[in-house]
């Protein structure tokens, strides 16, 4: 994982700290500048939500977070967090059962059979798929899908030894129903607070940033930089179908129109 030590100021304690982050993709003529000096932190146990047009970097931020890649300058610390990353597809080996593609996340850490079969069968408890531990992917439904990849997600961040794991979640939800979402909105938010995660959370939805979020940061469209923070001071649980949601989200809604309308995409 990414993990560049900073030194001590503002934000040391954050469980997610961007200090002025940029990246470029190709050189000399095909240099493409995608994220421009981006400076971010999540407080530990925080759920920020990442909005912005298509292609501004959203994705491009969460996978520099992960170490998946090194930004062009910059620096990334995750202050020694575990960080577990979850995408819009669920990413499952088709041939394995649910309970060895979630067993799979404690591979790495040498985690002996007995136990990585009892941990995994703990986290499909809590995504609520207890009883489904011996079907193979197919055999379920895409919020089911999605609901193991989370558990894995979470078994992959759950040997963090103290403090809150990181999640990063790139539009997890992004190709579900709206009433899968509304569900899952519900199981991530208690798994959120119950195991005190820190979450990078990517959306097109606007109502769903200002669901879930804390905090909801907007990205100018490419080259992205933050352009805007809006603090959700909602009381949770939230519906997506609340009039205090639709009146935030219609605010950030308009701003995201004017960065997009601005940049003519
Ligand atoms: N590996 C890569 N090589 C070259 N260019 C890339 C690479 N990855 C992303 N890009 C470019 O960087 C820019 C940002 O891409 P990124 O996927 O981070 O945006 P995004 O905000 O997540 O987009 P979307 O909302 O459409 O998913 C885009 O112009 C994209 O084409």
């Amino acid at each position: 994982m990414s993990t560049t030590q900073l030194g001590a100021g503002p934000g040391t304690d954050a469980a997610v700290r961007l200090e002025s982050v940029s990246k470029t993709y190709g050189h000399g003529r095909n240099a493409l500048l995608a994220l421009d000096q981006v400076s971010l932190h999540v407080r530990p146990g925080e759920f920020v939500c990442i909005l912005g047009a298509s292609g501004c970097g959203k994705s491009t931020m969460l996978s520099l977070v992960a170490g998946l890649d090194r930004p062009s300058a910059g620096q990334i610390s995750t202050n020694g967090h575990k960080v577990a990353m979850m995408f819009q597809d669920p990413a499952l080996f088709p041939w394995l059962t649910v309970a060895a593609n979630v067993e799979l996340a404690f591979r790495a850490d040498g985690v002996p059979k007995a136990e990585r079969r009892a941990r995994a069968a703990e986290f499909l408890e809590l995504v609520h798929l207890g009883g489904f531990g011996r079907k193979r992917p197919h055999e379920l439904s895409g919020g089911m899908r999605q609901r193991v990849a989370l558990a894995r997600a979470l078994a992959q961040s759950s040997s963090s030894s103290e403090g809150s794991a990181v999640l990063l979640m790139d539009e997890p939800f992004g190709a579900l129903d709206a009433m899968t979402r509304d569900l899952l909105h519900d199981e991530l938010e208690r798994i959120w607070r119950e195991r005190s995660l820190s979450v990078l959370f990517v959306t097109h939805n606007v109502r769903e940033a200002v669901r879930l979020g804390d905090r909801v940061v907007l990205l100018s469209s490419r080259p992205g930089r933050v352009e805007e923070e809006f603090a959700v001071e909602l009381e949770r649980p939230r519906r997506t179908d609340s009039a205090e949601v639709a009146t935030l989200a219609a605010r950030i809604t308009d701003r995201l129109k004017e960065e997009v309308a601005r940049h003519g995409r």
